[in-house]
């Protein structure tokens, strides 16, 4: 159920000097916060000082009663903030600065911070799910198997000068030589058999900013949508494709669609893990939902689709 904004919120926005747009954006981002100042909001920007500082100052925040913590970054400082406020009072918002930045994408928002700050004035406050891979918590989705392999051997200099080429390149490059995997994996208990790819487990329903992998993934239904690519050659993996993105999951054998609050992934051969675009670790690891975990600030011209009818 959606909940106002206080009047004139306590705002602290996390700005991170490493994400991909950060150097050409540093004073519209300033711009952006000063149209919220203009209107009453207490707003505070301060830079990230390290990996990792983005959730220890999210989490301080929320300590401190900030009603909203700004993550001025990509998808990688998104995921910090969200590890700092999960289970708190206080909000997430994003002002995207990052280099593929899916969250905001998923918003509908406007990569442009002037109209983002604008839209943001007029936005409700949403208590969404969260899955959590291990010990992290993750916002958009999890990727294990060829998506986790492409992530870790994501090159950071390459990325800044790149953008979204760079996971292409690295896509193209991985893909001639990598064969699916027998795996051990149990989905609410059952035993799901078979050479994997590729699992996503979705939170949202965007993948890599374009295209919608767990297209049927509801941000507060208490679930995550698992989307999983069998076979044994990434060559294939086209074919397996156009059935995702015509929606016939589970009509191509080979690729399922599930629903669920727990998955298990273990097996001989370990699996890399990414969460939210940045490389986690490597299997065995146990994925789950953290329903209605996280308070979101959220526009209102949101794709319905994301939110279960109340
Ligand atoms: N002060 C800092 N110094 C070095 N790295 C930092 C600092 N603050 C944050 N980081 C790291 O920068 C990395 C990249 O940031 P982020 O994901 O926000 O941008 P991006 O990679 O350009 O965007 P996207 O994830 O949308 O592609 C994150 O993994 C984060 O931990």
């Amino acid at each position: 159920m959606a909940v106002l904004l206080p009047p004139e919120p306590r705002v602290l926005i996390l700005f991170n000097p490493f994400a991909g747009q950060a150097y050409n954006l540093k004073q519209t981002l300033e711009n952006a916060a000063n149209i919220w100042r203009s209107k009453g909001w207490d707003v505070e920007v301060r830079p990230t000082k390290a990996p990792g500082d983005a959730i220890l100052q999210a989490r301080l925040a929320a300590e401190q009663g900030y009603d909203i913590v700004v993550a001025a970054g990509g998808d990688g400082t998104v995921n910090e903030v969200v590890n700092g406020l999960v289970g708190t009072r206080t909000a997430l918002a994003v002002l995207p600065i990052g280099t593929v930045n899916i969250w905001a994408r998923e918003l509908g928002l406007p990569m442009d911070l002037h109209r983002v700050a604008n839209a943001f004035l007029t936005a409700q406050l949403e208590l969404i799910d969260v899955g959590k891979a291990g010990e992290r918590f993750f916002l958009l989705m999890a990727g294990i198997g060829f998506d986790g392999a492409v992530t870790a051997q994501i090159n950071p200099g390459e990325k800044k000068r790149l953008g979204i080429f760079a996971y292409v390149k690295q896509t193209l490059q991985l893909a001639w030589n990598y064969q699916g995997v027998r795996s051990f994996i149990r989905i609410d208990g059952k035993r799901v058999r078979g050479r994997i790819l590729l699992i996503i487990i979705g939170n949202s329903q965007l993948y890599g900013g374009i295209v919608k992998l767990t297209a049927h993934a509801i941000v507060n239904d208490g679930f995550l949508d698992v989307c999983i690519i069998k076979g044994h050659s990434m060559l294939v993996a086209p074919l397996r494709l156009l059935s995702v993105f015509t929606r016939r999951y589970n009509r191509d054998p080979k690729v399922v669609y599930y629903r669920a609050q727990q998955i298990e992934i273990k097996g001989k051969k370990l699996l890399p893990v990414q969460v939210d675009g940045d490389y986690l670790g490597k299997t065995p690891m146990n994925f789950q939902v953290v329903p209605e975990s996280l308070w979101v600030l959220v526009p209102k011209t949101v794709d319905k689709s994301l939110w279960k009818n109340e």
